[in-house]
């Protein structure tokens, strides 16, 4: 067990008093276990709609099993108890069809990777698995999400090419559009600009921006900048405790907690 020299009981969680249409998703007493090691422990956290939060921490404080926990991706890899509250259903339990999970809640990965197929296909690929066939449909699906993605200018003439063609930051935005294919409510982005340049990156960052119009974002980052630049909400992981959330402002300028403060400045440990 590893010892911190902060004490874990002491949080500050901003309560979001917002109606339940207006959250996106709920985690009761979420608790991950890896075999024996509890990875995360009993985390309550509420997801505004429509914003992006942040998901920071240092490097093994949990940030990726909490998010990979809320579209059900830790299945089969570490057990998983609590709630999670989507639409009023608990996601978590037993009799829930996963792979519906997955489509309205999406996952973006740390490094892009698309299929070894067309751009085209890389899109209506799942589209098709789901039963689509409509060829207007498939074609209106793969402009809008390209577009959404801030992908279509740079592609739309060649959308046949290889998507393994695409710059590391293009297969990166070519991978949220195939997720928003699906027309997920929320996308969960793990680290998705740490693999890229940073023009890529900011590119990324300005599609996530114009994303949560229609989207709720999560998304984890080592970026401290990324977060306190692109989201409304950050949480503060450590050791597998959220042991800070509050508006990014707030986080960044007037931590309540001493371990977010130390963090933040580069302090920690
Ligand atoms: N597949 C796994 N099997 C066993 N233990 C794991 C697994 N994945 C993560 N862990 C453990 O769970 C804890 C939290 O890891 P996690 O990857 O969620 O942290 P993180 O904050 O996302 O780290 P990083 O920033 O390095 O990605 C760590 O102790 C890690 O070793």
């Amino acid at each position: 067990m590893t010892i911190s020299k902060y004490d874990l009981s002491q949080t500050a969680i901003l309560p979001l008093k917002q109606k339940d249409r207006e959250l996106a998703l709920k985690t009761q007493n979420l608790q991950v276990f890896y075999g024996k090691n509890q990875a995360i422990f009993g985390e309550n956290l509420a997801f505004e709609r429509f914003k992006i939060t942040s998901l920071i921490g240092a490097s093994g404080s949990g940030k990726s099993t909490f998010l990979r926990s809320l579209n059900r991706m830790n299945d089969g890899i570490a057990r998983v108890t609590g709630k999670i509250f989507y639409r009023g259903l608990d996601i978590n339990s037993q009799n829930i069809n996963v792979y519906e999970v997955r489509k309205h809640i999406g996952m973006v990965f740390q490094r892009p990777n698309p299929f070894s197929k067309s751009i085209r296909d890389n899109i209506t690929f799942a589209l098709r698995q789901n039963g689509l066939k409509d060829k207007e449909q498939l074609a209106a699906s793969v402009e809008s999400s390209l577009k959404d993605a801030a992908l279509w200018d740079e592609v739309k003439d060649e959308l046949d090419k290889s998507a393994w063609a695409l710059s590391g930051g293009q297969q990166q935005r070519l991978c949220i559009a195939r997720t928003i294919a699906m027309k997920p409510d929320i996308l969960l982005l793990d680290e998705p600009a740490s693999a890229l340049d940073p023009i890529s990156t900011s590119k990324i960052e300005e599609t996530l921006v114009e994303l949560k119009q229609k989207y709720t974002i999560i998304i984890v980052t080592h970026n401290m900048q990324q977060a306190s630049r692109i989201s409304d909400y950050t949480a503060f992981f450590h050791l597998g405790h959220i042991i800070e959330y509050d508006k990014t402002k707030h986080i960044f300028t007037n931590p309540r907690i001493q371990a977010t403060n130390d963090y933040i400045s580069g302090n920690f440990g």
